[in-house]
């Protein structure tokens, strides 16, 4: 995963948002229209819908719902190295059933360095410095090979 150029395929970034904070990331969404038109969007379900609903002329996927798998499926790419970024508006004060989901997402973006912004501050920091002219993304830690040559 590297910086965009004109020839180059879209980078993928992921939008999540727990119910609560699914207004919050679609206002924000809305202030960063431009930019993320050269992204392709995946999502979690219901939030993966209400964006496409706001945001028709963006390439936007919905996976599942979040409670049914969604979060997992996003974690599958970052663990094929092909996601860019990671928008996951968490609530911080409702406990979600399936909050294991949301610890393994959160903890595979971790290891492969993917950028997760988890409020309207971060995702700024974040979407400026993706769109960066010249922007590399990281490779994955290290700690990844020396688990792949272990000797058990
Ligand atoms: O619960 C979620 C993420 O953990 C969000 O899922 P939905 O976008 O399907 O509501």
């Amino acid at each position: 995963m590297s910086s965009s150029s004109a020839n180059s395929p879209k980078r993928t970034i992921a939008m999540v948002a727990h119910d609560r904070m699914k207004p919050v990331l679609l206002e924000w969404a809305e202030e960063n229209k431009e930019k993320l038109k050269e992204f392709r969007i995946v999502a979690t379900g219901t939030t993966g819908r209400l964006l496409a609903e706001n945001l028709p002329d963006h390439d936007i996927t919905a996976f599942k719902s979040g409670p049914l798998g969604g979060d997992l499926q996003i974690g599958a790419l970052i663990s094929n190295d092909e996601l860019d970024a990671l928008f996951f508006l968490v609530d911080p004060m409702t406990p979600q059933p399936h909050d294991v989901d949301v610890k393994a997402l959160i903890r595979i973006s971790t290891l492969y360095e993917t950028p997760v912004a988890c409020n309207r501050t971060t995702a700024d920091f974040i979407l400026r410095g993706i769109t960066e002219e010249g922007y590399q993304k990281r490779p994955a830690h290290p700690m990844i090979e020396e688990y792949v040559t272990r000797s058990v």
